[in-house]
């Protein structure tokens, strides 16, 4: 691989005897990875990846059951070390910060078990949008999908979460294997502009951080200026300390000798692609002094639906599942979703998606969301319906498929080795198509 104009150099000069291996890392193929969800109890036998709970090497395809009903999750394996390190607990307040396209939010998910909060934020309108759908696909309800940049959102939540992660926006040297475009962008003083908006970002998040709260600082890249050097000047100047990370076998060091010296930034972590089977990452782990909870601030209240909307939400609940839902809900225009404990309110922030997306009022009938197929499991539902390999290719492509004994008119689930991935609407022995059509193929 050609490497850009003065990378090797810079390289040479940092790594010493150990930047011959780094450098010819870039000659040897990307590795790849992927996590199941534990939220749908998926299992692997592929090889095991060792610094990551649910992490296992190897690719997922497209267009595979697992990844359409949200088995899995494709994820590097560098990357997964970030979740590990982040690992918040089921019922905390967190905020992953630069969460498009969701691979650290589905893990954080992972950990919380649909409990607590999770704010997953965006600030590119198009990749949020990316985002909410894997959201979606994964089955998160506990989730809020914001669009908005950290200055805005800091005003609006101050002190507001128990744990905070920037995935931040980077020169992206550890993508140069998986996308060598990457590369394009690169010259010597990338690094130092890229660290430029990692220190604006991490100073807003730390107003969102409650005293004593954890912020999680990662990058996929190896330049010690948005490494090391930002969690140097976040320790100076934000009244943030490192917290030790636990580092499995072939996990390096981070290197103080590469900011200013400080012998606390040994315990942040530098995973390198010469040293294990990923592209390379750098994470630190940091807390905020003091102690305290969470500030609320103002929250979003439960909908009441009016008459209408009760009775024809009751009626689709009542034909579809064993049982009613029973959880708070918040209504958006005509769309119905539940409510995760503790939203606040975001008064101009552009929300995407809150909690489970139920579905949709229209004249006389509510409209279910495809939401439900991918994050309910096929034991809540009335009518659960089993399709073949054949069927779940030509569901996928808008097909209707025939069921002769399912003559009544109601939202059943169509499963596929078990799996849940779509609904479908019965009626006199048909199930008509309700694959959303972006999703098609
Ligand atoms: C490394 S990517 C995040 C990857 C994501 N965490 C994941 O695991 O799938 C960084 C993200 O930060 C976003 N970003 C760019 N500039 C930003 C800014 N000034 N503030 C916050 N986020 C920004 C990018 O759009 C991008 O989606």
């Amino acid at each position: 691989m050609t490497l850009p104009e003065g990378f090797e150099e810079k390289y040479r000069k940092l790594l010493g005897s150990d930047a011959a291996a780094f450098l010819a890392s870039f000659d040897q193929p990307a590795a790849a990875g992927f996590r199941v969800n534990p939220l749908h109890h998926a299992t692997s036998q592929a090889p095991a990846i060792p610094w990551s709970q649910w992490g296992h090497y190897g690719k997922v395809v497209g267009t595979s059951l697992a990844h359409i009903a949200g088995n899995v999750y494709s994820q590097e394996p560098s990357a997964q070390f970030v979740g590990t390190v982040a690992a918040p607990r089921p019922g905390e307040r967190v905020l992953d910060l630069c969460a498009a396209p969701g691979g650290k939010s589905t893990h954080l998910g992972s950990f919380m078990q649909q409990q607590g909060l999770l704010v997953a934020n965006e600030i590119n309108a198009g990749r949020a949008r990316v985002l909410s759908s894997n959201i979606e696909r994964f089955g998160l309800t506990n989730t809020l999908v914001t669009n908005s940049d950290p200055a805005h959102l800091a005003a609006r939540l101050p002190e507001a979460f128990d744990r905070i992660l920037i995935d931040a926006p980077c020169s992206g040297e550890g993508m140069f294997r998986k996308d060598p475009d990457a590369m394009s962008y690169w010259t010597p003083d990338y690094p130092v502009k890229c660290a430029e908006r990692q220190r604006e970002i991490v100073a807003e998040a730390v107003k969102m951080l409650r005293p004593g709260g954890i912020l999680v600082y990662s990058t996929c890249t190896f330049a010690p200026e948005e490494d090391e050097q930002i969690i140097a000047w976040a320790t100076a100047n934000l009244g943030l300390s490192v917290v030790p990370i636990d580092k499995p076998a072939g996990i390096a060091d981070g290197r103080p000798e590469w900011a200013n010296g400080d012998p606390m930034l040994k315990e942040t972590a530098r995973l390198w692609p010469q040293r294990l089977d990923g592209e390379g990452h750098f994470v630190a782990k940091l807390q905020k002094a003091g102690a305290g909870k969470v500030a609320m601030g103002p929250l979003v209240e439960p909908v009441r639906l009016n008459r209408t909307q009760q009775q024809d939400f009751a009626a689709f609940e009542k034909a579809t599942f064993k049982q009613p839902l029973n959880l708070p809900k918040t209504l958006n225009r005509d769309t119905l979703a539940t409510l995760p404990v503790g939203t606040p309110a975001l008064a101009g922030i552009h929300l995407l998606r809150t909690g489970l997306t139920l579905g949709t009022f229209k004249k006389g009938r509510f409209e279910p969301a495809h939401a439900l197929a991918t994050a309910l499991s096929p034991a809540m539902f009335q009518t659960v319906v089993s399709v073949s390999a054949d069927e779940f290719t030509r569901y996928r492509h808008g097909e209707t498929l025939s069921r002769p004994a399912l003559t009544k008119k109601q939202t059943v689930l169509l499963t596929y080795e078990g799996s849940g991935f779509a609904l479908g609407k019965a009626v006199g022995g048909t199930i008509k198509n309700a694959y959303p059509k972006g999703l098609r193929i």
